[in-house]
């Protein structure tokens, strides 16, 4: 069988917006390249890469692809080159890509995301795995800004919380939470196709059972405070979805937030700030920052 692979050239901040537009245009498996994987790629240079299957018409989807690309600068992101190439490629190119792009990848010194189709096992009994289907979008849970989200729910989490994830997309950060402990989850995504991803790639991880699933947008109709809240998102989501939180954060609870780029951290700190919320702490990974926040109190 023959594929038809789309590669959009872009930067770091753009890859996960652009995964989706390919997601939604009907791709079943998507490759992300940047500097850390190609030494052909440098700085905040990245390469987003599609595989369409010989049954979609590619030609016929791609104005739609190259204007869904352009109009994320709209939302203040920064696109890089933009654009946009196809390749046909063989089966067995393809097999090889995903070999090659999806290993085992060490998140944190506990937690490991581990393709579905590999048969890895940990390398001591203290590192437990999320076992993630690549062909499914919304990321293989490598991306640095879901590193940074596991690194903080880590941080933060001792067991026995209540947790909201908002944007699971691929449910890697619930499954996550599992790990740690944590038996009461929601997560939500406001697109139907990353609530069925989430569900499948909870239905490979036992330890998931009981995590409640809904497309939602943001946090609108949603009841019932948490200990934690995580988003990794956009920034142009985080805003509007700050001021949701604090009537759905428990006292002493957590906000996580990571898919900031470092340009956009100071507007999410404006925005935390006039909400009643604190920075406990920022991470950094390459160009991206994680904030871990919590309620001001009468102390601070
Ligand atoms: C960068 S992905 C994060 C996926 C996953 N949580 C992770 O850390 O790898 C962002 C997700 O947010 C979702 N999203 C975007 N806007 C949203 C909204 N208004 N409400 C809920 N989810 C949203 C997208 O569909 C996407 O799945």
């Amino acid at each position: 069988m023959e594929w038809t692979k789309v590669t959009v050239a872009t930067v770091n901040e753009a890859v996960e917006a652009i995964a989706n537009i390919l997601t939604e245009a009907g791709a079943e498996g998507i490759q992300i390249e940047d500097a850390s994987i190609n030494d052909t790629l440098v700085g905040d240079v990245a390469a987003v890469s599609a595989f369409f299957p010989e049954t979609v018409f590619v030609p016929e989807k791609l104005p739609l692809i190259r204007q869904r690309v352009l109009q994320l600068t709209e939302f203040g992101l920064s696109i890089g080159e933009g654009s946009v190439n196809l390749q046909q490629v063989a089966d067995d190119d393809w097999a090889t890509a995903w070999k090659k792009y999806y290993q085992p990848t060490r998140l944190t010194r506990f937690l490991t995301v581990v393709p579905s189709w590999t048969d890895y096992q940990p390398t001591d009994e203290r590192e437990a795995l999320i076992r993630m289907d690549p062909g499914m979008a919304f990321g293989t849970g490598t991306h640095p800004t879901t590193h940074l989200s596991v690194q903080m729910l880590e941080m933060v989490l001792r067991g026995g919380e209540q947790l909201i994830d908002v944007g699971t997309g691929s449910g890697v950060l619930s499954i996550a939470a599992a790990h740690l402990g944590v038996q009461d989850i929601r997560a939500y995504d406001v697109d139907q196709v990353a609530v069925d991803a989430a569900v499948a790639n909870f239905d490979l991880n036992p330890v998931t059972q009981g995590i409640i699933a809904k497309p939602n947008d943001l946090l609108h109709g949603i009841t019932g405070a948490a200990d934690v809240i995580v988003a990794n998102m956009l920034p142009v989501v985080l805003v509007p979805l700050i001021p949701q939180v604090p009537a759905l954060l428990k006292e002493g609870g957590h906000l996580l937030l990571a898919g900031i780029i470092t340009e956009k951290e100071a507007v999410i700190r404006e925005t935390l700030s006039a909400n009643g919320l604190m920075v406990e702490e920022s991470l950094h990974m390459g160009d991206w920052v994680g904030l871990i926040t919590r309620l001001k109190t009468d102390e601070d």
